[in-house]
């Protein structure tokens, strides 16, 4: 591994954080309109056990959803849920375990969730890691991919019959993918999508942020082209201070801690464009967009790239042993 394989996309992604600080400085964060009433409504929010997927599960709850918060963290799901309830939320939410590192376990969960007979109207695919140290996941994938990306992948396509039963013309069925501004330093490298050849935690987190805004825009096509009503945006939650941070080197992370305090967003700011993007009236209809602060923005030009998503979702495809639809 040269030096060069992992100073250059250190370096990018430092660059990127640098640049929405500096926005995040001389912008305020979104403020979410009056959202409709949700009742009757369910919605799937993984990693919604902390964070910026506790806020929006919190939120998607008090407007009366039944919220699902998927998770491999026991403790931290059933503590998400009890305070949920205990503040009289309208709607009600519970835990149910799933371990993203996992293909396995994804299988598992989406078989428990459809014996349940339970429609399916949101899906926010928000679990996600930055910055491990080269490892694997239980199926040989790098780490974020596999976390942050593939089994999202495999989760949604596994769902993806039911969202479409349960989206209506007028009211679609909305998913959600919790994409990152570090996407734009991003590379989705086809011949080593699994980083054997040249490592790097800032390379392979950004990386899994690019390939889900590719996955969007590429299910969003399929969806359009075959009238299904339901939508699927890419969601940038700004910087956020949450415990993604964690894996930070410890200098780092020192100089982060004060920085956060004043500049970071909340991670209640943080879920505000993933909850518009799952219950605002003005989103309705509206899919195959990367939202940042509430709005419709410009993703990296990468993501654009039509043969590039659909090599990305053949490859997806054989990895998690998907049949090509
Ligand atoms: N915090 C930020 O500044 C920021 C910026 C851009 C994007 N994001 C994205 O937002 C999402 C949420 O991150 P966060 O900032 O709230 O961090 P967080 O660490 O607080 O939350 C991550 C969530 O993912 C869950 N998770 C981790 N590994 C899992 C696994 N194997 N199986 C199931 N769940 C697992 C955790 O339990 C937790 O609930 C991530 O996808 C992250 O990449 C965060």
């Amino acid at each position: 591994m040269s030096p060069q394989s992992v100073l250059v996309p250190l370096f990018k992604l430092y660059l990127c954080g640098i640049k929405v600080l500096l926005y995040q400085i001389f912008n305020r964060s979104f403020t979410l309109p009056v959202l409709p009433k949700q009742n009757g409504r369910v919605a799937i929010v993984t990693g919604g056990t902390r964070g910026i997927g506790f806020e929006t599960a919190r939120h998607l709850a008090s407007l009366g959803m039944h919220v699902i918060i998927a998770g491999n963290e026991r403790e931290e799901g059933a503590a998400a849920v009890r305070k949920i309830h205990e503040e009289g939320t309208e709607g009600t939410a519970e835990f149910v375990f799933v371990d993203m590192t996992s293909l396995k376990s994804v299988r598992h969960f989406v078989r428990l969730f459809r014996d349940r007979g339970l429609p399916l109207h949101v899906l926010v695919n928000n679990a996600g890691t930055m910055m491990v140290p080269e490892r694997q996941t239980e199926d040989g994938f790098e780490y974020h991919l596999g976390l942050n990306y593939l089994s999202h992948f495999l989760l949604t396509n596994l769902l993806l019959d039911l969202l479409k039963r349960s989206g209506k013309p007028g009211c679609c069925s909305r998913i959600i993918n919790m994409s990152s501004a570090t996407h734009y330093a991003g590379v989705v490298d086809m011949e080593d999508l699994n980083r054997r050849i040249q490592y790097s935690s800032h390379g392979a987190y950004s990386q899994s942020k690019l390939a889900l805004v590719l996955f969007t825009y590429y299910l969003q096509e399929q969806l359009t082209a075959s009238s299904c009503s339901v939508t699927v945006n890419a969601v940038d939650p700004g910087m956020v201070d949450t415990a993604l941070y964690d894996n930070l080197w410890t200098l780092v992370q020192l100089l982060k801690k004060p920085v956060a305090k004043i500049l970071f967003r909340t991670p209640a700011e943080g879920a505000s464009t993933a909850v518009y993007a799952a219950a605002a009236s003005e989103m309705e209809g509206v899919g195959g967009c990367y939202l940042y602060n509430g709005q419709k923005t410009q993703s990296a030009g990468v993501s654009y790239d039509s043969e590039l998503q659909a090599k990305l979702w053949k490859k997806s495809c054989q990895l998690v042993g998907l049949q090509e639809a």
